[in-house]
Parts: structure tokens; C-alpha cells; sequence
């Protein structure tokens, strides 16, 4: 579904690439994570497949589509839900609006059923409570999770989360992670996860490291 071509990535101030010639292929109703040492360029190999940055070499395709062509708006628009700690929720709304207004925008087929957006925060411990409060009352692990029920009731077919269980419990990072496997299984989507945790990659159906500028799959 999504390929990745001699993909490559450097910022101008820097005088190596982080990663380059980069060819992986990701499928849906599968689950990837990506480990890696700090700094190694986790996060902005995610951003380039969230459509958030462009590459500096190579090409992103999704279903044989450049990305050039999709276009990074509509793009990110149709295509890609983002669960990341820095581009997150509306502060200024409550979990509840989050939902339905990211359904709206994205054209969702439940767009404006609030009892589905209820229900899928609700899944997720957010409940009919916490769904009315402004976001910003909501505890850093509650505020993922409502990003990640955003995930959940929009259509896109793929998923892709920067250290989605970076501020929760054991708990909470168990749910979580059954979670992203119903997503990637249940609804045939394809998740995408950089984690810091082996323990949380090891649930992944395919694990890969990006060290020395390459990506390598854990087997
Ligand atoms: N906008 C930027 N300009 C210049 N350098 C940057 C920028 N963003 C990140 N970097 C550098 O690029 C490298 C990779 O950063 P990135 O955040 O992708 O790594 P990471 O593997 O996700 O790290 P961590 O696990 O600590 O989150 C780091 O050395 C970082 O300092």
C-alpha cells in the first residue's frame, strides 16, 4: 500500500543524511514499528510518510501514486491519520468536537454521528464525562488516547504514531497497543509506530531498527 523509493533525508544543517536509499513496503492489516537509538531520525522518517515534511531524495508512493501527485494537503487530508505528541488535538474543544471535526473535515462515512464518536472515545476510557471537557483539562495520557480514538473513527487507511504510549502506564500502554492491533487487523488499516519500547514493538506484526542510516527488520 505504502512504498517508500531510495528514500533519503537531511536537514541543511547537518553535513550527513540521517537515512538514505531508503525501499520499504507497508501493507494494510499489518502493524510496524520502528526502534532506534535517539537522534537517529525516528521521528522525521514518520514525518515524511505522514506527508508533513518532503523528502530531500527518492519518492513516497502510495498505491503506486507519488505523493508529489496526491499532494501533502489532500494527502494528509484523505489518506494518513497522525497520532503525534507535538501535532495533536484542538486545544480549545473538547475530545467529543475533536472527533466530530476531524470526521467532518475528512469526509468520514460516520461524520456527524455523535453517538459513534462517543462510543469510540469511550472505548478508549475517555467517558461521556471527560468527551465534554476542553481538552487541555485532560492528562497527557488521556489527550493521546482522544488522538487515537480520532484515528479510529476516521477512514484513513493509514495509521502512524510518534511514541504513542510515551506518557501512559502499563495499563493504559496494554490498551493502547490492543488497540492499534484492532485498528491494523480488525479494520484493515496499516499502522506505523515509533516506539522506544521493545516491549510495545515486539506486539507489532513487523519490527524494524533504523540504525546507521538504514533500516533493518527484526525477525
Ligand atoms: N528541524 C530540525 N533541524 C535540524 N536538525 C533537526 C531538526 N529536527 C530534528 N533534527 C535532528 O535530526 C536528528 C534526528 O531527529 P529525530 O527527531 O528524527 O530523531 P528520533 O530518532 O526520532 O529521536 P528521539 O528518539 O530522541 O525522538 C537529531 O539529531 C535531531 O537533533
Amino acid at each position: 500500500m505504502l512504498k517508500t523509493q531510495g528514500l533519503g533525508y537531511w536537514y541543511q544543517d547537518k553535513d550527513q543524511p540521517l537515512f538514505q536509499d531508503i525501499n520499504l513496503e507497508f501493507e494494510v492489516g499489518q502493524s510496524y514499528a520502528i526502534l532506534g537509538h535517539s537522534g537517529t531520525g525516528k521521528t522525521t522518517f514518520l514525518s515524511l510518510i505522514a506527508g508533513l515534511d518532503k523528502p530531500k531524495a527518492g519518492d513516497i508512493l502510495l498505491d503506486d501514486r507519488s505523493l508529489k501527485k496526491i499532494g501533502l494537503t489532500n494527502y494528509r487530508r484523505h489518506d494518513v491519520s497522525i497520532v503525534f505528541q507535538a501535532y495533536n488535538l484542538f486545544t480549545y474543544m473538547s475530545p467529543l468536537n475533536n472527533l466530530l471535526t476531524a470526521m467532518a473535515i475528512t469526509g468520514a462515512e460516520h461524520a456527524g454521528d455523535k453517538d459513534f464518536a462517543l462510543k469510540t472515545l469511550n472505548d478508549l476510557g475517555i467517558g461521556a464525562d471527560l468527551a465534554t471537557r476542553n481538552v487541555q483539562h485532560l492528562s497527557g495520557g488521556q489527550q493521546q488516547r482522544v488522538a487515537i480514538a480520532r484515528t479510529m473513527a476516521c477512514d484513513a487507511q493509514l495509521v502512524v504514531a510518534d511514541e504513542p504510549t510515551g506518557n501512559l502506564d502499563e495499563d493504559n500502554t496494554k490498551g493502547v497497543i490492543e488497540q492499534f492491533q484492532r485498528i491494523a487487523h480488525d479494520r484493515q488499516k496499516c499502522v506505523i509506530i515509533v516506539t522506544h519500547e521493545p516491549d510495545v514493538a515486539s506486539q507489532c506484526d513487523h519490527q524494524y531498527r533504523l540504525e546507521n542510516k538504514q533500516f533493518t527488520e527484526l525477525v
